[in-house]
């Protein structure tokens, strides 16, 4: 039998929420105020649009196979992905079998290496690796967890991320994830009132439910610890990303100081098994959250997954839809999962990279079963309403 070859890889741009899920019309939740490591200059510090959180835009690649099957993937990339597929990665991919994954995965990775390492050239890797697993699902008529090893449970169990945790609890989700709103520039008056906030979130949620403050990299060691220290009281679960990235010896530090029982967790903007290594091996966290659309896609996820099983860390990737759906169910050190509520009021659940991806499953009373992942390779197909661009070609 003639081995199924990729006879060709398509790399398109889309505006409008998708994968850049940032990308969204004024008054959406996720670009009210939100402290950022940019919230120290006033001229940015009410949205993450103005300092261009939302620029690079959805990047959509496209693998066709010599059977004419086409396996499809997005992430946030935008143009410059784009011209990275087109211009330097396709030479790696097209001509190749359509198992050659780890392979291909290799030689995008060590030919970028000179530019590349983390950051948009990481996230078009993943979208690469991410469209190349779809695609392998699809030829062999399997789901893409299928091909990982399958479930180790019945279903996924959620928290929800969003502005509002007390409607996440009435939708069944176990957890609520609230952004932190005012960061160190904004001294005592601030701090006072994040934890005024916890403080009322937990009063609407109760005792049994968990509640976690995500800092998206805005805080110092010391603002964060007195952050922790302050929200015991509030019996927060964990606080997410206090730190920049590259600040392995924050973490370290912050993860001593935090009160006992506290997680301290990050990662969504780590990349690769070696950025992994760095948190795991210097005690950063309690969990790591990589997103499977930017630290490498799910080549790369298995083996940082394995790295964290080798420490006893749990795996709870950054919520990245259908990519980390299929992972997470396969896996025992990932227990549950994150959604993003990407309705513009966190009042209602609408699928993640929405509009973007058809029969996008969603959790439904925060859960999802195994069985909604049935369809072959990730299961969603792209909306033909959505007008792709395709900036660049080979
Ligand atoms: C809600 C957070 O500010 C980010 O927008 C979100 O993308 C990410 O940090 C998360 O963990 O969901
Ligand atoms: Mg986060």
């Amino acid at each position: 039998m003639q081995a199924i070859t990729i006879k060709q890889v398509r790399a398109y741009t889309v505006r409008g929420g998708g994968a850049d899920y940032h990308d969204q019309a004024d008054g959406h939740w996720i670009d009210s105020q939100i402290a950022t490591p940019m919230s120290k200059y006033p001229e940015y510090r009410m949205t993450r649009s103005s300092f261009g959180l939302n620029v690079l835009g959805t990047l959509v690649v496209e693998v066709e196979a010599s059977d004419g099957t086409v396996g499809f993937a997005v992430t946030t990339g935008g143009e410059i992905g784009a011209w990275i597929v087109e211009k330097h990665l396709a030479r790696f991919i097209e001509g190749k079998q359509v198992g050659e994954i780890e392979k291909i995965w290799d030689q995008m990775f060590n030919a970028t290496l000179y530019y590349g390492r983390k950051g948009v050239v990481i996230n078009t890797i993943s979208c690469v690796d991410l469209a190349l697993w779809d695609l392998l699902g699809k030829v062999r008529q399997l789901p893409v967890h299928q091909l990982l090893g399958g479930p180790v449970r019945d279903e996924l169990v959620f928290y929800a991320t969003g502005a509002r945790p007390d409607l996440a609890k009435e939708m069944g989700f176990i957890g609520g994830k609230m952004p932190l709103v005012h960061g160190p520039a904004e001294g005592e008056e601030g701090l006072k009132k994040n934890l005024e906030h916890l403080a009322k979130m937990r009063s609407a949620v109760g005792d049994d439910f968990w509640l976690m403050y995500d800092c998206w990299m805005s805080l110092d060691l010391n603002y964060a610890t007195r952050l922790a220290q302050g929200a015991k009281a509030y019996d927060l679960k964990w606080i997410e990303e206090a730190l920049p990235p590259d600040d392995y010896w924050g973490y370290a530090q912050l993860k001593r100081d935090v009160p006992k029982g506290m997680l301290v967790n990050t990662g969504e903007h780590e990349a690769t098994r070696w950025g992994f290594r760095m948190l795991l091996e210097m005690e950063c966290c309690d969990i790591i959250q990589p997103d499977v659309g930017w630290c490498g896609g799910i080549t790369e996820l298995i083996k940082i997954s394995a790295l964290a099983d080798a420490h006893n860390k749990l795996v709870v990737p950054h919520g990245s839809s259908v990519y980390s759906y299929h992972f997470v169910i396969t896996r025992h050190n990932s227990p549950f999962a994150e959604f993003l509520m990407m309705a513009p009021k966190a009042d209602e659940v609408v699928p993640m990279f929405n509009p973007l991806l058809l029969d996008e499953p969603v959790p439904e009373n925060g859960r999802m079963s195994a069985s909604k992942l049935d369809k072959p390779g990730f299961g969603v197909r792209l909306n033909p309403d959505c007008e792709l661009a395709r900036p660049y070609t080979h």
